[in-house]
């Protein structure tokens, strides 16, 4: 099958949050089962220094008045061909925000649908959140190119019908809101990220305006995997320390370190919580901030956030910190390498989402023998089981309601798990041993795009 996957992120080159891990991870996995996928991307400004060779000119077009260029290159440390669609609006070097963002994606969708209409026809488009919405309208009615539309977040669903109908043109029957209502409404297929958010979003809390819509299509939900082969930590090189679930003594070399170069105290006896992620509301930063102190204060934990996000946000982090020198680290910055240090050498992995998709952190995390403490939502319920010692089972620890105290109370009730050794030692193996690849779920991508009427034997 010849699938185009058109998205605004793609791991490695242009990451912002989980979306780029998919669209960078899921394309490779289909390839080795087979399939002819490629990638679109915008071309900003970000990518030229993480090529390694300047990507190659194939084709100019036209969409929204304006001529938009075509280059051709291959996704680093891959085998995907990817098109980079190149236009002054992308050439700062920012993959969001700006006062055009809405324009520029539209012209990104404009300009995908123009490519797959005449340079290279797929037989299948997959979309990725809002930024690609109206690409399931465009190819409504060209009936030999299917859609699939997977939501990633659909707290964000880009520009209104009024201001598209200012910027392009719309076929007469566009009768959604906005540009993710349009890929919802017009795509042949729609997923989200985990079954239980699958769920979730056709219900008013979480729905976000789109529940009644959302009933009636009732969308799949494929959990997302992580890069298993590349995100393993006895071969991560950002490491100090390479270590195993049968060499877990070496991760404490990768904890000292952590501390140390993130100014906590150096110890290893002490609680270490890690947080990583966009400091934003989803992520339940708000909830934190309401129980950071008297977490502290109570316990003798260390905590430590990488992140960056809303202003409000970071300042009160930043400045919750500075109360607590040597206590609490607020590294307000976007670091790869860093984030596997903090999966590698943090005792726990905070996740007190509002809500969340899938998340891909927590799967990183378990990976690494960092164990997660989460708010039970969305795919963090696929994912994460509840720690009983004394059957010896679950993962990690999970709280139910998004309550200050319910949030302390699960963060103390980890803190005093840590001091039973040998039980926190197999708590960590048994969230090792799962299985976060992405093999499952492309499978189930298949079938979903095999579902499609006319893809059966494509
Ligand atoms: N400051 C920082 N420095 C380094 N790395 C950082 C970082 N901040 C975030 N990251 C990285 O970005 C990714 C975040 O992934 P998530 O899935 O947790 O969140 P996000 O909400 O962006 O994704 C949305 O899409 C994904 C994919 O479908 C869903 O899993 C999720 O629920 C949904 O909200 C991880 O790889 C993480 O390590």
């Amino acid at each position: 099958m010849k699938i185009l996957f058109a998205a605004a992120e793609a791991a490695p080159i242009a990451k912002v949050g989980g979306m780029a891990d998919v669209v960078g991870a899921l394309p490779p996995i289909l390839r080795k089962m087979g399939h002819d996928v490629r990638i679109i991307l915008p071309y900003y400004g970000v990518i030229p220094e993480k090529l390694p060779e300047p990507p190659t000119w194939i084709w100019k077009g036209y969409a929204m008045f304006q001529d938009f260029d075509i280059f051709e290159t291959v996704l680093p440390g891959t085998d995907v061909p990817l098109y980079l669609v190149g236009h002054g609006s992308f050439i700062p070097p920012r993959i969001y925000s700006g006062e055009d963002e809405d324009w520029r994606f539209t012209m990104f969708s404009n300009a995908i649908a123009e490519f797959a209409w005449n340079y290279w026809k797929p037989n299948l488009i997959h979309c990725h959140d809002w930024h690609t919405g109206l690409v399931p309208l465009w190819m409504h009615q060209t009936s030999d190119i299917g859609t699939v539309f997977t939501i990633h977040n659909l707290a964000y669903q880009g520009p209104w019908r009024w201001k598209l109908e200012q910027m392009t043109w719309l076929p007469w029957y566009m009768s959604a809101h906005n540009c993710m209502a349009a890929g919802i409404k017009y795509a042949d297929r729609v997923n989200t990220v985990s079954p239980t958010y699958a769920q979730q979003i056709c219900t008013p809390t979480y729905g976000e305006g789109l529940e009644d819509l959302l009933t009636f299509l009732r969308p799949w939900g494929i959990l997302n995997g992580i890069e298993v082969e590349k995100l393993d930590p006895q071969i991560d090189k950002a490491l100090p320390k390479n270590y195993s679930a049968e060499t877990l003594e070496n991760r404490l070399i990768n904890k000292a370190a952590l501390q140390q170069e993130t100014g906590l105290a150096v110890k290893e006896s002490t609680f270490l919580v890690g947080l990583v992620g966009r400091l934003v509301e989803q992520k339940g930063i708000d909830l934190l901030l309401q129980v950071l102190e008297r977490f502290l204060s109570y316990t003798d934990a260390q905590f430590l956030v990488l992140g960056t996000g809303e202003r409000y946000y970071e300042t009160q982090l930043l400045q919750l910190a500075s109360r607590f020198p040597g206590r609490m680290s607020a590294q307000i910055l976007f670091d790869v390498a860093l984030s596997q240090r903090v999966y590698a050498g943090a005792d726990a992995f905070l996740m007190p989402s509002r809500f969340e998709p899938c998340g891909i952190t927590q799967m990183i995390a378990l990976r690494y023998g960092c164990v997660p403490i989460v708010r039970r939502t969305g795919g963090l319920v696929d994912t994460v089981s509840f720690y009983e010692p004394a059957k010896a089972k679950g993962n990690g620890f999970c709280f139910d309601r998004y309550e200050p105290l319910d949030l302390y109370t699960c963060m103390v009730r980890a803190w005093e798990s840590y001091r039973y050794g040998d039980h926190w030692l197999n708590l960590q193996k048994r969230g090792m041993a799962g299985d976060y690849s992405w093999q499952t779920s492309a499978e189930k991508y298949v079938q979903l795009y095999r579902s499609i009427p006319g893809m059966e034997n494509a």
